[in-house]
């Protein structure tokens, strides 16, 4: 058994004319909670519908827990999907729809699984209510349930907390927290705060192609810069790159101190020499952070 959970080789998805996907390659450790980033029609739903088996790739290798995900029935019992405009059936209590699906997915104890699975994402009050009377969050979340029954090796969720109350979203959150080391989970959103929080790695997608993939550690440059914020007193750049390891140090917009630093240094022992260099020199902290937000990677890149 291969240590990837997703191993994607030159990927290319071409609608008659249009290219969606474009030779993308990168690989999602087993365990990991990954991210997939990038604006509107970058490519992120047709990644994820090939990831299920939804759609075959034009060109290039596709391994989804070490299987071809296009042989028929590669998946089953190993993938649960939220869509991203996932659509409920009216006319079923939801209770009785996840059971039936359970039991569609050949799981041994259906309706245990689907009570289990409502109750994860916190909708167990909505057992006997009609799909057709839920409301939108309740919907996805229903459909999340859904995904999620069976506690499937790799789950793979577009957009989960899209459209959800802050409180239903942190629930959510919290699920796929709860999911880190014992299931592999890949989420696209287009809140990188989120996905900041939530992820081990990410790929960065852009106009179908990738523009970058890696740790959330590599993409928000965490181990090689940390931001000060100064509330007063002089700093001069010049000074600091004088200090052990440290690369480059400079002033950004109001207040912002960026220090970055070499890849082999240890960064607790960078920042608390900047920081004690700072108070010496007279200057007050109003806070010090390590590496750059994802969002500003992101919008650097694309
Ligand atoms: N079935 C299709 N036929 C033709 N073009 C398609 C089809 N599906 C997707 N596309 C195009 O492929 C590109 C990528 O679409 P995709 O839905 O994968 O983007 P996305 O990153 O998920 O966007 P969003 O954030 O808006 O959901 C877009 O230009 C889209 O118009």
């Amino acid at each position: 058994m291969s240590d990837l959970a997703i191993e994607l080789f030159g990927i290319t998805k071409r609608f008659g004319p249009k290219v969606a996907v474009n030779g993308v390659s990168f690989s999602v450790p087993r365990g990991a909670v990954y991210g997939l980033i990038g604006p509107n029609g970058a490519g992120k739903t047709t990644t994820f519908s090939m990831m299920c088996g939804y759609l075959y790739p034009s060109e290039g290798t596709l391994k989804i827990m070490d299987v071809d995900p296009s042989t028929p029935g590669a998946l089953k019992g190993r993938v649960g999907a939220l869509p991203q405009d996932a659509v409920l059936p009216s006319g079923w209590e939801v209770g009785a729809l996840l059971t039936y699906w359970a039991k569609l997915s050949g799981l041994a104890t259906p309706e245990n699984e689907a009570r289990e699975a409502l109750e994860q994402v916190g909708l167990m009050d909505a057992w006997k209510v009609q799909t057709q009377a839920l409301s939108h969050g309740m919907a996805k979340r229903t459909a999340m349930a859904q995904a999620l029954m069976g506690r499937p090796p790799l789950v793979l969720l577009d957009e989960p907390t899209a459209g959800l109350d802050p409180r239903i979203a942190a629930q959510v959150r919290q699920v796929i927290k709860d999911m880190k080391g014992r299931q592999t989970v890949v989420v696209s959103s287009h809140n990188l705060q989120e996905l900041e929080e939530l992820c081990d790695a990410a790929a960065i997608l852009d106009k179908g192609s990738l523009a970058q993939a890696g740790t959330m550690s590599e993409l928000t440059g965490q181990g090689a810069e940390f931001r000060v914020q100064i509330a007063s007193g002089m700093v001069i750049p010049p000074e600091l790159t004088t200090l052990p390891d440290v690369t480059d140090a400079r002033m950004d917009g109001e207040g912002i101190l960026v220090v970055r630093f070499g890849g082999q240094a240890k960064p607790e022992e960078v920042i608390s020499r900047v920081v004690a260099h700072l108070l010496q020199s007279g200057v007050l902290i109003l806070g010090v952070s390590r590496g750059r937000r994802l969002e500003d990677r992101v919008l650097q890149l694309l």
